[in-house]
Order: structure tokens, then sequence, then C-alpha cells
């Protein structure tokens, strides 16, 4: 990954609020009496247009979370909605409208996707069938678009896993879905087919203005969109933010910025290897500087050495000012926001 600092971060972040909107959202299960607290108040807001992929490990709430924007699952608590559809309020008949028209899924498995039955134009009418609105000519739109228009008229068995996944997410979103969710569309492929399933994935997101949200184990989906969120523990935690700019050489440069996701009353999580990097443990020490803050380890508790080289006692500063801990400004470690 290439970073680089950038004077303007916050100039190429995507608007808050929008069409994917999850806040504080709670998902607790219960099996056999014991609760299991699969999301603890995430937070998470996708702007219309966006294409963001969610990674984190296993058991972290990402088929959770997916569920949920699905239309499949309903949160414990929280606020959750999706171009404008409260997701827990939504009951019945307006349940599987917004599962029909406002969300499109592909599934990790090939076989969930399609029919088995049914050629892939079939597969791509039958969604706009079950709608009232099956065209033909949209059909072929969806296939050509997506590049496989040579599999019209053959069955899923006669495709391969590639070619499954490109007509999966031309069923996706052939009613037009505000919102494309994608459970590991890339699973069950092999890189050079991964990439060309992610290269379709942004063609659907710029050619038909979709938002795109995919969850993935696979860190080098990361490299194809412009968002990465984290999630660990059941919330969102940082987030890599990446672009590309021509600099003073003509030499086109891959910009990725890393942020913590703040909630509504400040808290965040600061990334693993920030913590280990400077062994940040129970408590840091804050500074508020006029354009950032400033996060120290604690060392209140350290061994300060004496004038003669040996240890003072735990607490004791050098001068006998409570200023004496705080690093002057040149010695203090450059700011953590960016890397
Ligand atoms: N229906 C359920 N009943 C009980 N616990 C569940 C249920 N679904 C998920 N969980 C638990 O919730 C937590 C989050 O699970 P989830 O499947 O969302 O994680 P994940 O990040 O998608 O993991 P993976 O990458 O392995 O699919 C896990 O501890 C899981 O065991």
């Amino acid at each position: 990954m290439t970073t680089t600092d950038t004077t303007t971060p916050a100039a190429e972040a995507p608007p808050r609020g929008g069409e994917i909107v999850c806040e504080d959202v709670v998902r607790i299960f219960s099996a056999d009496g014991i609760e299991v607290q699969a999301l603890q108040g995430l937070n998470l807001h996708v702007a219309a247009g966006d294409l963001v992929a969610i990674v984190g490990a296993s058991g972290s709430g990402k088929s959770t979370l997916l569920t949920i924007l699905s239309g499949l699952d309903t949160p414990t608590a929280g606020k959750a909605s999706v171009a404008g559809t409260d997701l827990l309020t939504m009951r019945g008949r307006a349940r599987v409208n917004y599962q029909r028209h406002t969300v499109g899924f592909v599934w990790q498995q090939t076989s969930r996707n399609l029919l088995p039955y049914l050629t892939a134009l079939e597969n791509v009418c039958l969604p706009m069938s079950l709608a009232g609105t099956a065209s033909v000519p949209h059909a072929e739109h969806l296939l050509r678009l997506l590049g496989v228009e040579h599999c019209r008229d053959r069955k899923p068995t006669e495709m391969s896993g590639g070619e499954q996944q490109r007509v999966a997410i031309a069923v996706a979103v052939a009613n037009s879905p505000k919102v494309l969710l994608a459970d590991e569309p890339t699973g069950e492929l092999d890189e050079a087919t991964s990439v060309e399933v992610l290269e379709t994935m942004r063609a659907v997101n710029a050619e038909l203005g979709v938002t795109v949200l995919i969850v993935t184990h696979d860190p080098t989906v990361s490299e194809h969109v412009r968002r990465t969120v984290q999630i660990r523990d059941g919330r969102t935690s940082t987030e890599v933010l990446r672009r590309r700019e021509t600099d003073e050489h003509g030499q086109e440069q891959h910009i990725a910025e890393e942020f913590a996701v703040l909630d509504k009353v400040g808290r965040m999580q600061l990334p693993h290897d920030f913590v280990d990097a400077l062994e940040l443990k129970q408590r840091v020490r804050l500074a508020l500087e006029p354009d950032h803050v400033g996060v120290w380890r604690d060392t209140t508790d350290d061994p300060k050495p004496t004038d003669q080289g040996e240890a003072a006692p735990s607490g004791a500063s050098n001068d006998g000012s409570d200023d004496a801990n705080r690093a002057e400004p040149s010695e203090r470690p450059e700011p953590e926001g960016t890397r």
C-alpha cells in the first residue's frame, strides 16, 4: 500500500449521512440461554453512489450486518435505514418490496445466486417478471454491460465461476436497486477471476450509479474500492480511503489514508498496529493541538532517570513541575492521523 501525507483529507471524504445509515446498531442472538452480541453499537454511513468494502476477522459481525441491510433480519436496537427505508419498522409487504426493488444481493455461493434450470437471460428476466416489468432488451443490455453476453443462452453449469458471478450481478441489478450488497462475492474464485468480478462491480457502480457494499475476507478487494471499513467486535473501527493523484513529475500515485471511526459521543478505536507500535496500554496521554489530537504512551509510572543516570522513584519528575512529563513539541512523535 502506497501511503503519503496529505493536507486536505476531509475534501475527499464522502458526505456524512446518505444511502445506508446505521447508528448504534445492536444485534443480540440468543442460543441455548446464551446471548451473543454480534453487533455492539455499530455506526456506518454510506453515501449514494459509493463503493465500499467491509472487512473484518471471522466473527466480527460482517454477515450479521449484511443480513440486516438485506432485510432478512432486524436489529435488536439502534437505527438502520437504506434509501430512506427504516429497517427496524419494516414489515410484511414493505419487506418484500424492499428486497425486490431497493436492494440486490450477490452471495458467495455461485449456486445460490442463479436458478440452475434457467439460462443466463432467463435468470436476469426472472426478478423483472416478479416485479411485472420483464424486458428482454434490458436483460441483454445488462449481460452486455457485465461482459457476459456470450452466456445469454447458457445454464449455470455451462458457465465458469466468474461468469456465473457476473450473471448474478446482472440478476441483482435487474430491478434497478439503489444498493447492491455482496457477501464474499469472490470467495469461491481464483485471484484473476476475482479481479474480473470486482471490476464488474466497479462498472455497475460507475455506469448504473448503484451504491455497492461488499463484505469480504479478501484483502485484495480493498484495492478495488475507494473506501474500506474495518469491523472489529461488532463495531466499525477504522476506515481506509483510497484515491489516485498525479504528482509534480506526472506520475500517478495511489494514496491510502487511514481514519478512525468516531461515534456520537466521541469514542474511537485506535488501530491494533498503532497500539502495538507504541505499546499503548490501559491509559494514554492526550493533548489538544490546533489541528490534531496528540496521543502518547502513558509514562507517568515509568522510572525517571536522575542526573546521575539512576532511576528516580516512580511518578517523580526531574524538576518537580507537572510539565516535566509533557514532551516538548520537538520531541513529540508525528501526528498519527495519516500513514
Ligand atoms: N443466528 C445466530 N445465532 C447465534 N449466534 C450467531 C448467529 N449468527 C451469528 N452469530 C454470532 O455472531 C457473531 C458474528 O457473526 P457473523 O457471522 O456476523 O460474523 P462474520 O464477521 O460474518 O464472520 P465470518 O467472516 O466467519 O462469516 C459470531 O460470534 C457468531 O457466532
